[in-house]
This record gives structure tokens, C-alpha cells and sequence, in this order.
């Protein structure tokens, strides 16, 4: 590597050179599915346990056994294949990918090399309104590695191995070099993800490792048509830091192109502490792995009624559930996009509006108060402590005036700590709405009693001198009284 650049001082004017540079991004994203087994034994497949537990004699690649392909891997390998609108393979056949490393006990992987079951998808990304198409080039399965656990110690450390993970199902699904930036690599991963969860093929946590990227950039000078020298980057566990990586690999590019340098291909590593990337290995060439097919295995032969059956019962895709969103409820397209970013907040979504059919207001608090409140939990929309009934039937109080809005963001809270219905909780804490007009009144009475001055600066023509009368009987009533009522009581007598 020529130079390290200088990205936090230094004074160089890192937005003004992305003007004058493009960069190019490509991602190799691995995905662990969730069968119950491996993809070649009986093994199962759960997280973690202890270490070396879910093996057996063919994953730990012991001699004279044989693996047997999980019919269920390729069936969620079309799933996804087709979701991502590929070509699916009518034969495909797997190649062993040879290295050595402690964590792969046969001394080589499981993959498919020439012939992938899949190739030629696309999906779409949305960044700032702005709707790109980016292409697949293939999606292709493999077998997981191990996982080494590394311990420091006074006398030089050491490290232990775990095979529970070995053999477990991967696809790999590899993009066209079509991202632009940071930000459309961070919203493919995104949407890349969301259609996994639809097709319920994997976990896709990235923290546990189900769901991983590796991301492959380069730079070259706008408007050049050939593509600069990559690298890859590796150890990107979020979102977050992938687009944080690229962004400051984009930059270390740059600066080496700005210092007259060269860039050299090369795997590199993202230090989430330091926040830089580093060289872990100058790149190998895939004639380093001597790929071949692997004997003990039969190529694969999927006939169309196959593929064809595995097509009619893929789920209502990511898009076409927003599109519908749309159409159906005329929600906004900001609003369909994120109610339908996670499945399981779409299907929330619709039982709410089947029993409350006010779209708009049910999108609002779910974007709202709903997911802030879930986040906080850590909670998926299935494990909210409030059932959409119950959310529905709070909307209903507010609607029919038992409550104010803002008591019902109250209650809203109550039900996620306390898992009661939104009835119980108005009923048991008193929180009906005050519209009892003559109540409403002493009480307006006494706020412009209190406040001549607030009351002469509305009468000379300052409105806003009324919200804070408004906010004065609010404050009376604990938030209880009918604001509208209020605002009425409160101009007859202004
Ligand atoms: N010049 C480039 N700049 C940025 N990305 C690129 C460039 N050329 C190729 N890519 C992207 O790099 C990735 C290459 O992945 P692929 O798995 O085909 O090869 P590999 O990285 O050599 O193999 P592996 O990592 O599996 O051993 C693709 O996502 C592709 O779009
Ligand atoms: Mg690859
Ligand atoms: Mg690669």
C-alpha cells in the first residue's frame, strides 16, 4: 500500500475529491440458511451450544464418509434464486474450494464454482427517491466453516476451534458492480434482507453472523468507462459499518490515486475499535484454490416443475406488498416502503387496519411511538407486548373521543410496560376524557383569569398567545381535557 490517508486532519478536502472520483462497489453477501440440518449430514444447525456438540463424522470430514445434499438447501436456494429473478441452473454440480485453515477440517469447502444454481438477478434499491436496478451475477451454495475462538494468554496465546457451525447451509449471492456509494451498498444489504426474511430462509442477524458481506470497491475518475483496481473488505458486522468501511476505503483509494500511487489488490479488514481498514492478505487468485468437482457428490438436475412449483408459492415480495400498500390504503410511498422494510411489521400493520381502517393514522403511530418503543425493547414487531387488537382498539378511544392523543401516547406506553389492554388502563387510571362543557368552562375561566397579559397579547392579534392557553388547560386537567372542546371555550370568551 502506497499511503495511508489522512482522513481526520490534514486539511484536504475529502467532498470536494468525491466530486471528482466515482466509486465502484460490488458485494459478496453469505447467508446462513435455516434449515434444521446441515447441508450434507444430519447435524442441526441451532447457535451456538457448547463447543463441538452438533457434529458428526461428515461434517468433521473423517474418513470414509459421505455427505448427501439437504434437499431443503436447494429448495430455499430456489426460493431465494427466484425471489432475486434469476436464471435458475437446470444442472449444477459442486466443486471443492481447497485451503488450509484450522477452522475447515476437510481442507477444503463445499461450494459450486462454473456451474452455480443460479445466475442473472437483479433487485431494486431506493436512496434519496432515486429507484437503481442492481444485478445479481449469481447465487451459489456452500458450506460454513468453523469458528475459532482466539485467547490471550502471558505465554503468546492460543486459539480453540468450534465445529458446531461446519457444514451448516450458506448461499452466497454476489452483485454486479453496480453500487455507487456507500449509501446504496448499506440500502442493497438492506433490501437484500428484507426479501431473505419474506422467504424465511435465515435468521439474517448480522451480530450472530447468519447474514455477512464482504465488500468489494474501487475508485476511478467520474466519467471513466474501466474500472479501477479492487479491494475486498472483510469483518463487517452491521450495517453501520459496512457503510463506514466503504466510506473511508473510498477515501484511502483516493488519496493513493491523488499521491500519484497505485492501488494494490488486496483483502482487507475493517477495525470496528479504530475505525480504519488494514491489509490482511495481498488477493489470491482462484487458481490458488484448485477448484474441482467433488466426487462425492452427484451434480444436481432441477426440472421445471421443480422450479415452477417453488414459484407459485413464494410470498407476496417486498415491493409488490408496498406497491399494494399504495394502491390499496393510498398511504404515501415513504410510509408503504417502511412499513413493508420488515415483513413482520406488515403483517402487524394489516391486522391493525383490518379492525381499525384508518391507514394513514395506523401507519403513523406504528413509524412512531410503536417502533420507537419496540426498538427500545429490542422487540420485533411479533413480540410486541401489545397485540394489534389492542393497538386498535386505542386507536378507537382516541377516535371516539374517550381520550385525548396525547393521553393515548400515555396509554400506549402503560400497555408496552404492562402488557394490559388500553380499556383497563383509561378505566383503572381515569384517564377519560374531560367534556363535560361546564367542568371545561370554570376551568377555561380560571386559565384567563390568571393570565391577563398572555389573554391582552392574543386580543392584539398574537395567535400563538392561544396555544399556550390551550396548554395552560391541558396542564390543569393533567392532559385529560377534549382539546377541542377547549379551543372552542376558550375563543367564545377571547
Ligand atoms: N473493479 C471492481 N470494483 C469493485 N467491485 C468489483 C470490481 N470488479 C468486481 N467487483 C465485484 O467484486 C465481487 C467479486 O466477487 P467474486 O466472488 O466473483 O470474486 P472473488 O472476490 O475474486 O472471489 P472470492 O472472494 O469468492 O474468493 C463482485 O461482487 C463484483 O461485482
Ligand atoms: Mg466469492
Ligand atoms: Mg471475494
Amino acid at each position: 500500500m502506497n499511503k495511508q490517508p489522512n482522513i481526520t486532519g490534514g486539511g484536504r478536502n475529502w467532498e470536494w475529491l468525491k466530486v471528482e472520483y466515482e466509486a465502484v462497489i460490488g458485494l459478496e453477501v453469505h447467508v446462513e440458511l435455516k434449515t434444521n440440518a446441515k447441508a450434507f449430514c444430519s447435524c442441526t444447525t441451532a447457535f451456538g451450544g457448547e463447543p463441538n456438540t452438533h457434529v458428526c463424522p461428515v461434517c468433521l470430514g473423517l474418513p470414509g464418509v459421505l455427505p448427501v445434499i439437504n434437499r431443503r438447501v436447494v429448495e430455499f436456494g430456489l426460493k431465494t434464486a427466484l425471489a432475486l429473478n434469476c436464471q435458475v441452473a437446470s444442472f449444477c454440480k459442486f466443486d471443492r474450494k481447497n485451503y488450509y485453515y484450522p477452522d475447515l477440517p476437510k481442507n477444503y469447502q463445499i461450494s459450486q464454482y462454473d456451474l452455480p444454481l443460479a445466475r442473472g438477478g437483479y433487485l431494486t434499491i431506493n436512496v434519496d427517491g432515486k429507484e437503481r436496478v442492481i444485478g445479481i451475477t449469481r447465487v451459489h451454495m456452500e458450506e460454513d466453516a468453523g469458528k475459532l475462538i482466539h485467547v490471550d494468554s502471558p505465554d503468546g496465546g492460543y486459539s480453540l476451534v468450534d465445529y458446531n457451525r461446519t457444514g451448516v447451509p450458506l448461499l452466497e449471492i454476489v452483485s454486479e458492480p453496480d453500487l455507487r456509494s456507500p449509501a446504496e451498498a448499506r440500502a442493497y444489504m438492506e433490501k437484500l434482507r428484507t426479501i431473505l426474511q419474506y422467504l424465511d430462509v435465515s435468521d439474517c442477524k448480522m451480530e450472530e453472523g447468519s447474514l455477512r458481506c464482504d465488500a468489494n470497491v474501487s475508485v476511478r475518475p467520474r466519467g471513466s468507462q474501466t474500472f479501477g483496481t479492487k479491494t475486498e473488505v472483510k469483518n463487517l458486522n452491521s450495517f453501520r459499518s459496512l457503510q463506514r468501511a466503504l466510506e473511508y476505503e473510498i477515501e484511502r483509494q483516493i488519496a493513493i490515486l491523488e499521491s500519484g500511487g497505485r492501488v494494490e489488490q488486496a483483502t482487507m479488514a475493517w477495525d470496528e475499535s479504530r475505525n480504519v481498514t488494514y491489509v490482511m492478505r495481498t488477493k489470491e487468485e482462484a487458481q490458488d484454490y484448485r477448484y474441482f468437482p467433488d466426487p462425492d457428490l452427484v451434480p444436481l438436475e432441477i426440472d421445471a416443475a421443480w422450479i415452477e412449483r417453488v414459484r407459485r408459492e413464494l410470498p407476496e415480495l417486498p415491493d409488490a406488498r408496498c406497491r399494494r400498500l399504495i394502491e390499496d390504503y393510498g398511504l404515501p410511498a415513504y410510509d408503504a416502503g417502511v412499513i413493508t422494510s420488515s415483513r413482520d411489521l406488515a403483517d402487524y400493520f394489516d391486522r391493525v387496519v383490518a379492525l381499525y381502517p384508518d391507514a394513514k393514522t395506523v401507519s403513523n403511530w406504528l413509524m412512531g411511538d410503536f417502533l420507537r418503543l419496540l426498538n427500545a425493547a429490542d422487540l420485533e414487531p411479533r413480540q410486541s407486548p401489545v397485540p394489534p387488537e389492542e393497538l386498535a382498539s386505542l386507536l378507537q378511544l382516541q377516535k371516539d373521543g374517550t381520550i385525548s392523543g396525547k393521553i393515548a401516547k400515555q396509554v400506549l406506553e402503560e400497555m408496552f410496560a404492562s402488557g394490559k389492554g388500553a380499556r383497563q388502563i383509561v378505566e383503572e387510571k381515569g384517564l377519560v376524557q374531560i367534556s363535560d362543557e361546564a367542568a371545561l368552562t370554570r376551568i377555561v375561566e380560571e386559565v384567563l383569569a390568571a393570565n391577563p397579559s398572555v389573554v391582552e397579547d392574543y386580543r392584539n392579534g398574537k395567535e400563538k398567545a392561544l396555544g399556550y392557553l390551550v396548554g395552560q388547560v391541558m396542564k390543569a386537567t393533567k392532559g385529560k381535557a377534549n382539546p377541542s372542546l377547549v379551543n372552542r371555550l376558550l375563543k367564545e370568551r377571547l
